[in-house]
């Protein structure tokens, strides 16, 4: 298994006040140096880390050092590779280390305003996103998840904070294979884009936990990981073979003392945050001692904090870790910078494996096979064809094929040993057939052994007449046809349990998304309007219902369209938009129509179902009295017998299962009918919501008018433009022009700003003040 250590980068953040008297870095030799030698008040170190250090010296050497580095010189010189290998299928760790105001989060997401100064998860996902599309014979299948661990507990980044109510502390879980640590139960979202990646990110970033201090004015209270997951598998060739493979990005809160970083009182929830903080990162480091300690083996704690046990792939699992160690280096930091160098070092000496993950999907191998067992059938025929065989059976033998085959050797064994019949009853033309040939033969046998014995304890009792009195069908001994009156066999949805599951769920019963739950889509999250929206969805039903209590409402209007959206809306359907509102309602009526055939047609299968089962049962039971009468040792339990009447009782067994595959399928079509014109309908009630939103602004002034011929027309899509959207495209102009990598930053800087301006803003303090109080 491929090995590597920990990587280490330090990263300064730039000052003015640079202590360059106690602090020396060499760029080239990757070797920061300080000397407290003026510092009396330094504290005793631990001479095991570094190189030569004595009471004020301290000397590390790492594989990077950037001082003063641009955003775009600390992606390319080591965080590239380590998302190359990621995109490459094998997992990678970034994560950012110092003390609070050293600059960690500048380099993880960089300036979220500023395209040149974007961290490192931007410039990540449009890596990822920009090799992808040079990839396309491979599928790719991205998603994500965004968490912050605060004060020891896990909060979902990309849940619905506007439903603080049922915000929970997620559980870690580890799989052997596959995901490895990962949090159970978090909103993973499918990213399709550059652009949503983006969007996700900075949605989640707006989430977290932050607070102003005397260091930092936006201060992260809380570890966060952005989670990317990779899926990969070939378009063609082994395409059920995949890779799986994710990128942590992580970015740590800042190890911090309180006095330094607290004018006057502290307030508890500070105290605790601050708490919780350090001694998450006191129980990193020890991991970290632990992994560092030559030899390994020795216990780890990495269960001791959900930090630690959240990083476990990252340090000493199979990861390719890079750590960035922020250092501010300012004579006032030195004690913090010493702390975190050492740390660093240390991580250094961590071993991790770099192994890629490989699963295999069942189906697609099952597909597979099935086909390659389908070929080679169409071979075999051909080569039969080729060489004038015909009649082979290459799949298992029918109950009718097998009795058919049974005639065969009973015409053989009946007809004179060397003559003619004998030699045309049975040709031999497949192993598939001369197996089943033996197995008749020796059903056969069997058979006659049973009725001799009979015959015989008869002859003994005195009743021969009995023991010779066979009936047609024991003479004939036909058999050898196993039961397909298994209710198993059936064709269709079976639930487990005695009931049969294929019913329609009546209209109440459907899962509704007019429930008034909240949505789970972070982007969609806060968005003006929405609740209205479905409030509006919901009251949609209702005022087609009461009409009465409308008509009354109307009364009051007095030919002006009244302020409130509910009684507009029920006016607007009455007037302007009657027209599309009546088509939609007779759409639901058809719909309804519809159901109710749906729900017929689901009564006939269940009595076709009811009837193979109830034919099933007949046919087990005379299979089982069968079984009872047969002498010890006589039968054996695999071997099948069907005598006329079970195979007069197959026969309508089949007749019910064709009915039922037919109703099946015909309600199968039916339901997709009703799915498709369901969605007709809830697009006719959007775009219905759309012009009502447009026509009850015109009425009341908030939206002008323009006849709809006022805005610029858009040449490439041909449609009107107002003055934003000519605004917009103008501004996306200009800046696919200066830089065209530029457009996803761009608009997703747009979403983050409509969502920190709008409501979401408020939602999310709201949800953050409810941790700080609640925890
Ligand atoms: N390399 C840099 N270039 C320019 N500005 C920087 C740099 N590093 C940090 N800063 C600025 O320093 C301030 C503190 O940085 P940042 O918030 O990233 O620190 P932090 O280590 O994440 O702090 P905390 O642990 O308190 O969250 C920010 O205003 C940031 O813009």
């Amino acid at each position: 298994m491929p090995r590597q250590t920990v990587k280490v980068c330090i990263r300064t953040r730039p000052t003015a006040n640079f202590a360059s008297e106690a602090i020396q870095i060499d760029v080239a030799k990757s070797t920061v140096l300080i000397n407290t030698a003026h510092k009396k008040a330094m504290e005793a170190h631990h001479p095991d880390v570094g190189m030569n250090n004595s009471e004020s010296l301290y000397g590390f050497n790492f594989h990077q050092v950037l001082h003063n580095a641009s955003q775009d010189t600390v992606y390319e010189t080591m965080t590239r590779d380590v998302v190359q290998t990621v995109v490459d299928g094998t997992n990678g760790t970034v994560m950012t280390y110092g003390q609070t105001g050293s600059g960690k989060t500048f380099t993880m997401i960089g300036d979220t305003r500023n395209f040149a100064h974007r961290g490192i998860a931007p410039r990540a996902i449009t890596h990822i996103f920009n090799t992808i599309s040079e990839r396309p014979e491979i599928d790719f299948k991205i998603s994500c998840v965004y968490y912050e661990i605060y004060n020891e507990k896990v909060y979902d980044l990309l849940d619905d904070l506007s439903n603080s109510e049922t915000r929970t502390d997620f559980q870690i879980a580890e799989e052997k294979s596959g995901r490895g640590v990962h949090v159970r139960g978090l909103n993973e979202c499918d990213i399709p884009s550059e652009q949503d990646a983006l969007n996700f990110l900075y949605s989640g970033e707006l989430a977290r936990t932050t607070s102003q201090h005397k260091l930092n004015r936006k201060s992260n209270r809380s570890h966060s990981i952005f989670t990317i997951y990779i899926q990969q598998r070939a378009r063609s060739g082994v395409s059920e073979r995949i890779i799986a493979s994710k990128l942590n990005l992580v970015d740590l809160a800042g190890s911090e003392r309180l006095k330094k970083t607290i004018d006057g009182d502290i307030d508890d929830t500070t105290k605790k945050e601050s708490m919780y903080i350090n001694q998450s990162l006191t129980y990193l480091e020890q991991c970290v001692v632990a992994l560092s300690k030559k030899g390994g083996g020795g216990y780890v704690p990495y269960r001791q904090t959900k930090l630690t046990n959240v990083l476990k792939d990252s340090i000493g699992g199979n990861c390719n870790t890079l750590m960035f160690a922020n250092m501010w280096g300012e004579e006032a930091h030195l004690e913090e910078t010493i702390s975190t160098l050492r740390l660093a070092a240390r991580m250094m000496r961590v071993q991790n494996d770099t192994q890629k993950v490989e699963s295999f999907d069942d189906a697609m191998m099952v597909k597979k096979l099935t086909k390659e067992v389908k070929e080679l059938k169409q071979e075999l025929l051909m080569h039969d064809a080729m060489v004038e065989r015909s009649g082979i059976v290459y799949d298992d033998y029918t109950p009718e094929q097998k009795l058919e085959l049974r005639e065969k050797i009973e015409k053989f064994m009946a007809a004179e040993i060397g003559s003619d019949e004998e030699y045309d009853a049975v040709s031999l033309s497949s192993v598939r057939q001369m197996r089943e040939i033996l197995n008749q033969f020796k059903r056969i046998t069997l058979e006659k052994d049973v009725h001799i014995k009979r015959a015989v304890t008869a002859a003994a009792n005195g009743s021969m007449t009995r023991g010779m009195d066979m009936t047609g069908a024991e003479a004939k001994g036909e058999g050898g046809t196993p039961s397909f009156g298994d209710a198993k066999d059936a064709v269709g949805d079976v639930v487990e349990g005695d009931g049969f599951g294929l019913g329609m769920a009546g209209g109440d019963l459907r899962p509704s998304q007019l429930d008034g739950s909240p949505s789970r889509n972070p982007i969609s999250r806060g968005s003006p309007g929405k609740s209205f929206e479905r409030d509006r969805d919901l009251s949609f039903e209702a005022q087609d219902k009461g009409a009465a209590t409308m008509t009354a409402t109307r009364s009051e209007f007095k030919g002006e369209v009244p302020e409130d959206k509910e009684e507009a809306f029920a006016l607007y359907k009455r007037t302007k938009g009657r027209g599309e509102n009546q088509q939609m309602l007779s759409l639901k009526a058809e719909v309804k129509s519809l159901k109710s055939k749906s729900k017929a047609l689901t009564v006939e299968c269940n009595d076709y179902k009811g009837e193979i089962d109830r034919i099933g049962g007949k046919i087990a039971s005379k299979k089982e009295k069968r079984l009872s009468q047969m002498q010890p040792g006589g039968y054996s339990d695999d071997i099948d017998v069907v005598d006329e009447e079970e195979f007069e009782l197959m026969k309508q067994q089949r007749e019910a299962k064709k009915g039922y595959k037919a109703g099946m399928s015909e309600l199968m079509d039916l339901k997709d009918k009703i799915r498709n014109m369901q969605n007709d309908i809830d697009d006719r009630k959007y775009e219905l919501l759309q012009e009502f939103d447009h026509w009850h602004g015109i009425a009341l002034g908030t939206v002008i008018d323009d006849g709809g011929g006022a805005g610029k027309l858009d040449e490439e899509t041909g449609e009107v433009m107002d003055d934003a959207e000519m605004f917009e495209k103008m501004e996306l102009e200009r800046i696919r022009a200066e830089n065209p990598d530029s457009i996803a930053f761009f608009q997703a800087q747009k979403t983050r700003r409509a969502n920190q301006t709008q409501n979401s803003l408020t939602i999310r303090q709201m949800g953050k003040n409810k941790r700080s109080v609640g925890v």
